[in-house]
């Protein structure tokens, strides 16, 4: 992706809260057209990153740009939709009003129609929003985030209490948004959700991206793979192989952590040749995540040890 195609930049930004560090030099590039997925620990950074660039926040030292402009400068702002972690809207309106409302504020909204049949959320339109469940309250909030028709959408957290075919009910909303140029920023903890939509994974720890590439990219840093298998061989034996790491019995199989599959395929073939149901299996992004932020938290106390 080249230069023109950035529509949203931290470049070096520092921001602390008091004695807090927050963001620690931070650079994050948005380019059109993709879903970015924020990952990282509780405190990393991902919400302070995201609120400098809703303009909601300032920054200490760096560059903060929307659109090429100011975050706080209101062309830029009404080009983007929002869906926060938390959100404080009138109780006593219903659906339909609340997304009325919000459409208001935007040079060429969305209809309300259009709205609740993105976000799957059609037959809500006449209840009021304080009486919904969790879950529903979550899809409201996004139908209100893609009322101006946004160019760039910030999703924290969207789908934090939604039930499994909510969740999946908004997976497909989102990659139909990105299908139709949409571009998206998500932070999440739930890293089946990154694996399932991002297109580029950026991990932040300690308010610096300490990884990022996609999903398969970031996965290919975890060496370890996984063996599965139906076997005569006791646990024991293939416990006592030096390229293995960990072998457990779970319901039959054996479940081996190695990072020389190749070698352990073989030596599993040669003592028994009537195994059965073989498995390879590289590691998922919560593996790779895992060691991404152990690795930095290493380098970290390496450094501070020095
Ligand atoms: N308004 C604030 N006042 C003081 N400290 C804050 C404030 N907002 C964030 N922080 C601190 O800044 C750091 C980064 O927080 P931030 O919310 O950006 O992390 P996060 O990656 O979004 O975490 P989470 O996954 O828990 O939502 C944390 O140490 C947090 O406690």
């Amino acid at each position: 992706m080249n230069q023109d195609t950035c529509i949203a930049r931290l470049e070096g930004v520092h921001k602390r809260y008091g004695a807090v560090t927050a963001l620690d030099g931070i650079d994050l590039t948005i380019h059109r057209g993709e879903l970015l997925a924020l990952l990282g620990p509780n405190g990393a950074g991902k919400t302070t990153s995201i609120s400098l660039l809703l303009g909601l926040h300032r920054a200490d030292s760096g560059t903060v740009s929307l659109f090429g402009r100011d975050p706080q400068d209101i062309d830029a702002r009404r080009r983007i939709g929002v869906m926060l972690q938390s959100a404080n809207l009138p109780p006593t309106l219903k659906v339909k009003e609340l997304l009325r409302l919000t459409a208001s504020y935007y040079p060429q909204p969305r209809s309300v129609a259009e709205c609740a049949g993105l976000a799957g959320i059609t037959d809500l339109l006449d209840r009021r929003y304080v009486a919904l469940s969790g879950g529903q309250q979550r899809r409201v909030q996004f139908a209100m985030a893609l009322a101006g028709h946004p160019e760039l959408l910030f999703l924290d957290e969207p789908t934090v209490g939604m039930d499994i075919t909510s969740r999946q009910a908004l997976w497909a909303s989102i990659r139909q948004l990105v299908a139709s140029g949409a571009s998206v920023v998500l932070t999440t903890h739930y890293l089946e959700e990154a694996e399932a939509l991002a297109d580029r994974v950026c991990v932040i720890a300690k308010g610096r991206v300490v990884s990022e590439g996609t999903v398969d990219a970031l996965r290919a840093h975890v060496a370890v793979r996984r063996i599965r298998c139906i076997t005569a061989t006791p646990a024991d034996t293939v416990a006592a192989w030096p390229e293995v790491d960990t072998v457990s019995l779970q319901q039959g199989r054996l479940n081996i952590a190695t990072t020389q599959a190749e070698a352990v395929v073989r030596r599993l073939l040669a003592v028994d040749a009537d195994l059965s149901e073989l498995e390879v299996q590289r590691a998922g992004l919560a593996e790779a995540f895992t060691e991404i932020t152990r690795d930095s938290e290493a380098a970290d106390a390496a450094q501070e040890a020095a």
